[in-house]
């Protein structure tokens, strides 16, 4: 469905991608996992054709983007990270204003906007002016306009930002509908769980560059950790904390209430890790072995946290 291949692009003096290669498949639902300023939103502008990489190929249904620009542009939809609504026109006449922005008119608009309100879950609301709407409601109508033009294959960049649980979850579900339809997708993401959940397949990037790339299992394969050992602690006893940060340099994400040790043999790395905790004056609250999470992956891979 779609090829890239080396793209690269900087900034002025800010290299913001390298050597970027894709190849996604019809119906694939691919995840971008990455932390702040990876690369995520510079590549996805660079193949809805929003810019032009330094460097770089991209083809759609195996045609070149820019020799075929408006064949390949009515293929792709775009959720942009930032929403793009006028916050006093309603629902109905914000999806009016991108179908016609789409060439879409008239009864096949009113058509294709109501199809889309009732799909969304938000055909009551349609005629409330968006200021009136949630953060999560307003991503969901975001997610209408990408649609209103039948896209083959939609770029989704972060479109859970800012928004709570449970409409978090309802985005979700129409993106596992959207999938099960059969629409391509790449959805941008900093949220591990949310690549884990959704995607067919994950690239990892960071500072610009993809990582890895593979199936949720594939990546767990690959990597040298096997699992992961969670501990609660209740008192955060800095200096305990930076002893247990030396010790496994580059194997421990310290988070406000909890520690997780990357490990390749969790039972045999237990009885030391306990003894560092209680000599660390770390008081323990729970400990859990869990199997292998994208969070660990990243942190072999980059030395670092994805939520850095
Ligand atoms: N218009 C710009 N001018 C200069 N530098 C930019 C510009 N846009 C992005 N960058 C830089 O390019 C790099 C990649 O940014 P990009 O927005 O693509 O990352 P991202 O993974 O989407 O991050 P985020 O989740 O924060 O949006 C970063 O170092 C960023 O600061």
């Amino acid at each position: 469905m779609l090829v890239a291949k080396n793209l690269s692009k900087s900034y002025k003096e800010v290299k913001a991608l390298t050597d970027v290669t894709l190849n996604i498949q019809k119906g694939e639902l691919y995840g971008m996992l990455g932390p702040n300023g990876a690369g995520k939103t510079t590549t996805i502008s660079i193949l809805s054709s929003l810019l032009k990489p330094d460097d770089g190929k991209i083809f759609y249904e195996e045609k070149s983007l820019y020799q075929n620009l408006s064949e390949c542009k009515k293929l792709i939809g775009v959720v942009p990270q930032e929403i793009a609504l006028y916050e006093d026109l309603t629902a109905s006449e914000n999806l009016k204003f991108w179908g016609t922005m789409y060439g879409i008119k008239g009864q096949q608009l009113q058509n294709k906007s109501d199809e889309l309100l009732e799909f969304l879950g938000l055909a009551d609301r349609k005629n409330h002016k968006i200021k009136t709407y949630s953060g999560g409601m307003k991503r969901r109508i975001n997610i209408a306009a990408a649609l209103l033009h039948d896209p083959k294959i939609v770029f989704m960049d972060e479109p859970t930002v800012g928004i709570d649980p449970q409409s978090r979850n309802l985005i979700f579900e129409v993106i596992e509908e959207l999938h099960s339809r059969g629409l391509t997708m790449i959805y941008t993401t900093h949220y591990m769980e949310e690549a884990e959940r959704l995607c067919d397949r994950i690239g990892i990037i960071d500072e610009g560059r993809i990582i890895a790339e593979g199936s949720l299992d594939e990546l767990k394969a690959n990597s040298s950790i096997k699992e992961e050992i969670h501990l609660e602690y209740s008192n955060p006893n800095k200096n305990g904390l930076e002893q247990l940060t030396d010790r496994y340099n580059g194997q421990l994400l310290v988070n406000d209430d909890h520690l997780i040790l990357s490990s390749s043999q969790a039972n045999s790395e237990l009885p030391e890790l306990i003894q560092l905790c209680s000599q660390s004056e770390l008081l323990l609250d729970k400990i859990d072995i869990r199997s292998l999470s994208l969070e660990s992956i990243f942190l072999e891979l980059t030395g670092k946290s994805l939520r850095d």
